[in-house]
């Protein structure tokens, strides 16, 4: 009985909430793209503009590839939900439908969420995004054990640089925990051999911050020392391992990090920064 493969039903009850992600983001995503449609009406701009297609579709296919998708999938996931924006703005939705996006070529980011530059109806949407610490029950359905192995994968990724070279030495035997204070989310990791593990053991010293700050500072929209100034990141435990983190988390070699994997970050945290703002402003 597949049902009762031991373990299997809590990665299902993980998927079945990604899966939601995918649905209520593809939802938020057609309402966007409406207003874009009801913007460039207002600007007299009519039909569907194939080269902004394109790079969105290249961006998905870039940053697809560098998170382990194969070729095409994002791109095509991508043109599915081009498709249902063109119908909620009532295009045509026959062109270039499920055809692959032409890679090649420089890809500029254009996330333009700063809310001083979002129009006051994004603003609004924005605003029905909720707050980290409302999705802590979802994240409380992932399996520790998964979350661990989640996230020991994004700092063998974003860390491969010091990982590979001495500069994390100072973590050798120690452990350093990781607290999402809004998340609900606790990690001790612990540095064996040139890998970065999620262990089950006290933390000497503890990293605090809340979901949007950790991703302002692993999108590189806000350094360490301005965090920890702000008292927005907060050190508890062992003063010289915490220091030590924190001056590493300042010298951090960005440029070594994937271009898709530092694209996804600065916009995780734009986004995220975005909606924070938005949220707060309701009054
Ligand atoms: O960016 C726009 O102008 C949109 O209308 C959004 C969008 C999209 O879904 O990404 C939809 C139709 C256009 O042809 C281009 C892009």
């Amino acid at each position: 009985m597949v049902e009762r493969t031991p373990g299997l039903s809590p990665v299902r009850l993980a998927i079945d909430g990604v899966d939601d992600g995918l649905v209520v983001l593809l939802a938020a995503r057609a309402r966007l793209a409406q207003l874009a449609g009801r913007l460039k009406a207002q600007a007299g701009i009519s039909g569907r503009d194939s080269r902004r297609e394109q790079r969105v579709r290249q961006r998905a296919e870039l940053l697809g590839g560098a998170l382990g998708l194969s070729p095409g999938v994002a791109s095509g996931v991508l043109g599915v939900a081009i498709g249902e924006a063109c119908r909620a703005q009532g295009l045509e939705t026959d062109l270039d439908q499920g055809g692959q996006a032409t890679t090649g070529g420089m890809i500029v980011p254009t996330m333009q969420t700063h809310t001083s530059s979002v129009p006051s109806a994004a603003q609004s949407l924005l605003r029905l995004v909720p707050p980290p610490k409302r999705l802590a029950p979802l994240l409380k359905a992932v399996p520790p054990a998964l979350q661990g192995r989640l996230l020991e994968r994004a700092m063998a990724k974003v860390l491969a640089g010091p990982l590979a070279g001495d500069a994390l030495e100072f973590m050798a035997g120690r452990r350093l925990g990781i607290e999402v204070s809004d998340l609900g989310l606790r990690w001790v990791v612990e540095l064996q051999g040139e890998r970065l593990l999620v262990v089950d053991a006290p933390a000497e010293a503890t990293v605090r911050g809340t979901a949007t700050d950790l991703l302002l500072l692993a999108g590189r929209l806000e350094d360490a020392d301005t965090l920890f100034f702000q008292r927005r990141l907060v050190l508890t435990g062992d003063v010289e391992l915490g220091l030590t983190a924190r001056n590493l988390l300042d010298r951090l070699p960005w440029e070594k990090v994937p271009l898709g994997l530092r694209i996804a970050l600065n916009r995780g945290a734009r986004f995220a920064q975005a909606a924070r703002s938005a949220y707060h402003s309701q009054g």
